[in-house]
Formats: structure tokens, C-alpha cells, sequence
């Protein structure tokens, strides 16, 4: 993994964010400088999204811009012509970023003007905001007398904000918000808490979001993305060895492809057979329920995992077969109400000659001798929809505690709550909740959602970083339990981290979504499609990394 991907892996607090600057700054890089050179990237990546040097401006162009230097600054193509540039600037640093930016689009011959409505400025922001007036950049205190713009920079707050915005500020941005004028926030939306992305009073609706150095965890929460626009990493060549000195371990990380990329089991080796490459144990379905084995079963399918059985109520058997020629379908006894009532595996096998088991989907709550069976083999199990619920009324951590080999366990907000009424609740810091659900259950939990977050018991994170909302349809987890289950039994026989393929898991499903959404809409991703694009995603992502 290169050094690009190694920063672009790693997520922090504010906290985190401080220190590893407080140690840049103490190694003697003067903080005005790295203020240059961070507003220096933001300023030319504003130029690369939204003016292009394909044309050279008329006389009429370059009269209106008579402090440039170069001409050859346009609107691209793709977006309307940048007349008035508003940059919004705040009284800490994130505003002294703000007016760097402002005065190196002014050098490029834009229009620039500047909101600043406080009068008690951080020195560094206090100096930058004297010299862009002394430039002629016209500045405003009152949001009335602020022009209309065709972009807005915002720089009201970064990673220092933790007090509720209130008052003239709060209605200001809210005023903002209204005129629908693209936004692009400097390293978070003014607003947002940097750790748990909630709004704190109000905040700003960013078009783009260029954060600076290393990704803020509140970025990568549910309840900001609203907020957040397109994400960006802007670098600036933190070093390592602070990173690493200030975050030690356990830590959180995004999913990238790199990652995911690194934990397949690919390639395999040339002498091999099924059984190693991991055998994989499905319960579910049931009369009520047939469409949700299926899916789980397709989504296995496409894992790759070596041999697939699946058990399910006996009258869905034969719709099994027809769906999935190549898996062991074992039909089981059933309960009047069609769920499965006893486990009949075949002769000769038991729970033992599996290399995991993935429990749950479709299953009603009926099948409650099932769960428990599971859950009392020596296994590496995956918990997922009914296998949640009816853990949840055994009570989830003291039955869990009585496991001594991995438990992953798959819920949603809905199911979390359940799992875990104690805890603090998964709307709101998302990222806390699933750690804490982890510690206390000894189970490696995925959280499911816009940003699928797994927690370990040891408290390392994965978030999975994108995805689409085409993936909020019935059946969407059903495959991800099957992908995800197969994965693992391959990770058991192949003695890979458990808790890397899970997160690969999330990503690979997320990645199906957003290419089945590109080529089909959001509204063409159901479930059973969804299979179909896992394996297209993998083949079309390794093509493009052999490339690379
Ligand atoms: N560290 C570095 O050198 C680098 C940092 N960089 C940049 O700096 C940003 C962090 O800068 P920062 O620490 O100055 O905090 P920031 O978010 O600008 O604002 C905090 C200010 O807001 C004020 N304030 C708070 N709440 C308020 C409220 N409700 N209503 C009104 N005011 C309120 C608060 O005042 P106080 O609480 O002290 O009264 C304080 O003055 C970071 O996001 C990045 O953009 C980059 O240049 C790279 C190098
Ligand atoms: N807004 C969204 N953006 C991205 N992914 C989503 C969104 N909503 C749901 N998902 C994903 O879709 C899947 C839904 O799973 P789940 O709620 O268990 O559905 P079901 O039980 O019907 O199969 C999860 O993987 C979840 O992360
Ligand atoms: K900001």
C-alpha cells in the first residue's frame, strides 16, 4: 500500500487532528506556513472543478480582471461561468484558510468577495483578512450586503467548532442554504461536530467537502451526509510517524479498495480442492420467507466460496435447487408455520465440518431452537435478521459470552436497538455505539447503514466510505450476509483476518450497488440484480487495478 493509501485509510477526531499538528508545529513548521500550503491546494483544486484554461479570455474578460496576471482562466464547460466567488470566513483558522484561498483566486484574475461577520479574529486570520482588503478584495460584515455569488467557499468552522451556532451566525447559514448557490466547505461544514457529525445548531449544505490532511470521523457518519456533498481528502503531506505516534491502536479506518483488494482470496492457489477453500453453512428460508435464501444464497454463490450448503425448510428445497444448482440443499423438517424445526444434516456430517455458519435471513422468529443450536457450536457464526431478533430475547451479551469462537453479527439501527437497548442509540454517534456494542457482546458487529460501519472487541473501526441509497431495498442485506459468509469461510480455511474480510465484505456490496446504480439508476438496484453485479464489480476493479 502506498503512502497515499495509507493516509487516505486513516480517520480521526478532532482530538487526534490537534495533536498530530501540535507535533508538526513542534518539529518547526511555522503554522503560517502550512496555512499557505494547505489553502494553496484547496485554491487549486477549486480551479480544477470549476475552471478549465480551454479558452483565453476576450478583451472584455480581461478588462474585467484586470489584477491577473494569466488569462486563461474560464468557466469549464461543465459549469456555469464563475463571476463572484463568496468566501465565508470564520474567526479561527479555518477562516485564515479561507482568506488565503480568497486571495490566490484573486491573483487568478476572479472576482472575490469575503463575508466576515466577527469582529474578534484568531492573529493569523486577523493579518490574512488585513491584507486581502489592502488588495482591494471587498469585505462584509453584515449577510444583506453580501452579493450574490455563484460559489461560496466556506470557512466559518473547522474541526474547532463545538459550541451550538446560534443567533445572526445560524440565520446567515441558513439564509446561505437557501439560495441554492454551490457550497465548498474547508475540511467540515461549518456546523457539524468533527467527531459525531451532528449539527450543532445549524450548518452549512456543502456542495464538496475538501478535508484537510486526514479524514474527520464525523464525515464518515450517517446523520452528516446530508451535509457533507462530495467528500475529498486534501493532503499535505502529514508525516507518518506523527500519525502513527498519535494514534497508536486500536484505530479507525475507512475500507478502500486497496484494502479490499488485499484481503480477497485471490489469487488461489494452483493445487487446491473445495473443501479448502472453505466450506459454508447456510440456515434459512422458510415457507413464508423463500426469497430471502435465495438471495443469501446467490450472494455466497458469488464469494467463491468452495462449497456451499444450504438448509432450509423442506418444501422451499426444490425452489433451492432450481436457483442454485451447485449448492447442497438440505431440506429440513418444518414447524406448522413452515419455518425450520430441526437441523437434518447429512449422514456423516455435523455443525464441526463446516467452516462457518450463517444463520438467519428469512428464518421467522419460529425457528428458535435453530439459533440456539448455532449458537452453541464451536463455529465461526453470522447473525443476521431473525437469527438478530431471536438473540435479542435471549439476551444478546450474556448468551454471547458463552461462545468461545467468533460471533459477526449484522444488524440494523432497527435490529442494534434491540440487540442493545442499553447503549447509547446508533442514530446518533453511530461510531461509539457499535464500538460499545462490540466490547460488551465479544462479537464482531457490522452496523449497517449509508457508512456500514464493524467494530472488533478490541475497538478497531472500519467504515465503509461510499456507497449508494439504491441499496435501501428489501433483500439488499440478505446478499450481503450470503457475500459476507462466504468470505469468512474462506477467511477460516485460509487463515486471513476475520474482521477485514467482513469490512471487504461491505465494500464489495457497496461497490456492486454503485456500479449496478451508474449503469441501471437507483432505481434499478433490487436485490437479485444486485447479485449479478458482485462478481462484474470484482472482474471490472481488478482490470482497472492490474492497470494501475
Ligand atoms: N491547526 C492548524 O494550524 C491548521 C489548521 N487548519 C485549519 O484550521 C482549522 C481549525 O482551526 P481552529 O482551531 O482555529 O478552529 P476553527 O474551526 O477555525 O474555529 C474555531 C473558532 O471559532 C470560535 N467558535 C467556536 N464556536 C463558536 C460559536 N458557536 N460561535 C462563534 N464562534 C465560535 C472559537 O472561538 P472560542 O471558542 O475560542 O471563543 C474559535 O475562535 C481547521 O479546521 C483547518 O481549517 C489548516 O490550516 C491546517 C493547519
Ligand atoms: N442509504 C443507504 N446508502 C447506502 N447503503 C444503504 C442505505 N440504506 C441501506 N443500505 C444498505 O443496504 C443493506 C440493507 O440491509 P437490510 O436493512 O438488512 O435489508 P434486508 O433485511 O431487506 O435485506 C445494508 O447493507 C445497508 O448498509
Ligand atoms: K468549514
Amino acid at each position: 500500500m502506498n503512502r497515499q493509501e495509507q493516509i487516505s485509510q486513516i480517520v480521526v477526531t478532532a482530538q487526534q487532528m490537534r495533536d498530530i499538528e501540535a507535533r508538526i508545529f513542534a518539529a518547526g513548521m511555522p503554522v503560517a506556513a502550512l496555512m499557505e500550503k494547505v489553502a494553496g491546494l484547496i485554491a487549486s483544486r477549486i480551479q480544477t472543478l470549476y475552471l478549465s484554461e480551454d479558452t483565453i479570455l476576450g478583451d472584455a474578460e480581461r478588462e474585467k480582471f484586470p489584477a491577473s496576471p494569466r488569462h486563461r482562466v474560464t468557466a469549464s464547460s461543465s459549469f456555469p461561468r464563475l463571476n463572484k466567488i463568496g468566501i465565508l470566513v470564520g474567526p479561527g483558522h479555518n477562516g485564515g484558510d479561507a482568506l488565503v484561498v480568497a486571495r490566490e483566486l484573486h491573483f487568478q484574475g476572479l472576482e472575490v468577495c469575503i463575508w466576515c461577520p466577527f469582529s474578534k479574529l484568531k492573529e493569523l486570520t486577523s493579518q490574512h483578512l488585513q491584507y486581502a482588503q489592502s488588495l482591494g478584495i471587498p469585505c462584509y460584515q453584515s449577510i444583506e450586503d453580501l452579493p450574490d455569488c455563484d460559489l461560496l467557499v466556506d470557512g466559518l468552522f473547522g474541526f474547532g467548532l463545538e459550541r451550538e451556532l446560534k443567533d445572526s451566525v445560524a440565520s446567515a447559514i441558513n439564509h446561505l442554504n437557501d439560495k441554492s448557490v454551490p457550497i465548498i466547505s474547508i475540511d467540515v461544514p461549518s456546523g457539524l461536530h468533527t467527531d459525531t457529525g451532528e449539527v450543532l445548531g445549524t450548518a452549512i449544505r456543502a456542495s464538496y467537502t475538501f478535508c484537510l490532511g486526514l479524514w474527520k470521523l464525523g464525515l464518515l457518519q450517517d446523520q452528516a451526509l446530508e451535509y457533507v456533498g462530495k467528500a475529498e481528502l486534501i493532503d499535505f503531506d502529514i508525516p507518518w510517524a506523527d500519525v502513527e505516534a498519535v494514534l497508536g491502536n486500536p484505530q479507525v479506518k475507512r475500507i478502500i479498495r486497496a484494502t479490499a483488494l488485499s484481503t480477497l482470496p485471490l489469487p488461489r492457489p494452483p493445487v487446491t480442492h473445495k473443501y479448502k477453500e472453505g466450506h459454508l453453512l447456510l440456515i434459512c428460508g422458510s415457507r413464508r420467507y423463500s426469497g430471502g435464501a435465495i438471495l443469501t444464497g446467490l450472494g455466497a454463490r458469488a464469494s467463491g466460496v468452495g462449497m456451499l450448503s444450504i438448509a432450509v425448510p423442506e418444501s422451499i428445497k426444490s425452489i433451492m435447487v432450481s436457483h442454485l444448482p451447485e449448492a447442497l440443499i438440505v431440506g429440513c423438517p418444518e414447524t406448522k408455520t413452515g419455518a425450520i424445526a430441526q437441523l437434518q444434516l447429512p449422514e456423516n456430517t455435523d455443525l464441526s465440518s463446516f467452516s462457518a455458519i450463517a444463520c438467519g435471513p428469512g428464518l421467522t422468529k419460529d425457528a428458535v431452537p435453530i439459533v440456539q443450536q448455532v449458537l452453541e457450536s464451536a463455529n465461526p457464526l453470522v447473525l443476521d435478521a431473525d437469527g438478530l431478533n431471536i438473540l435479542a430475547e435471549m439476551g444478546t451479551s450474556q448468551t454471547l459470552q458463552k461462545r468461545n469462537a467468533l460471533t459477526v453479527l449484522t444488524p440494523h439501527t432497527g435490529e442494534f436497538k434491540r440487540l442493545f437497548p442499553e447503549l447509547p442509540d446508533a442514530k446518533q454517534d453511530r461510531i461509539k455505539a457499535v464500538r460499545a456494542a462490540a466490547k460488551e457482546s465479544g462479537a464482531v458487529v457490522l452496523l449497517k447503514g449509508a457508512r456500514t460501519a464493524i467494530a472488533d472487541p478490541q475497538g478497531s473501526i472500519w467504515i465503509n466510505p461510499e456507497s449508494t441509497p439504491a441499496l435501501a431495498r428489501g433483500g439488499s442485506g440478505d446478499v450481503l450476509t450470503g457475500l459476507m459468509s462466504g468470505l469468512i469461510a474462506q477467511a477460516v480455511t485460509r487463515q486471513l483476518p476475520i474482521e477485514k474480510m467482513v469490512a471487504t465484505a461491505a465494500w464489495w456490496h457497496a461497490q456492486a450497488g454503485i456500479l449496478a446504480a451508474q449503469e441501471r439508476t437507483e432505481l434499478g438496484v433490487d436485490a437479485f440484480t444486485l447479485t449479478e453485479y458482485l462478481i462484474r464489480v470484482i472482474s471490472t476493479t481488478l482490470e482497472i487495478s492490474d492497470r494501475c
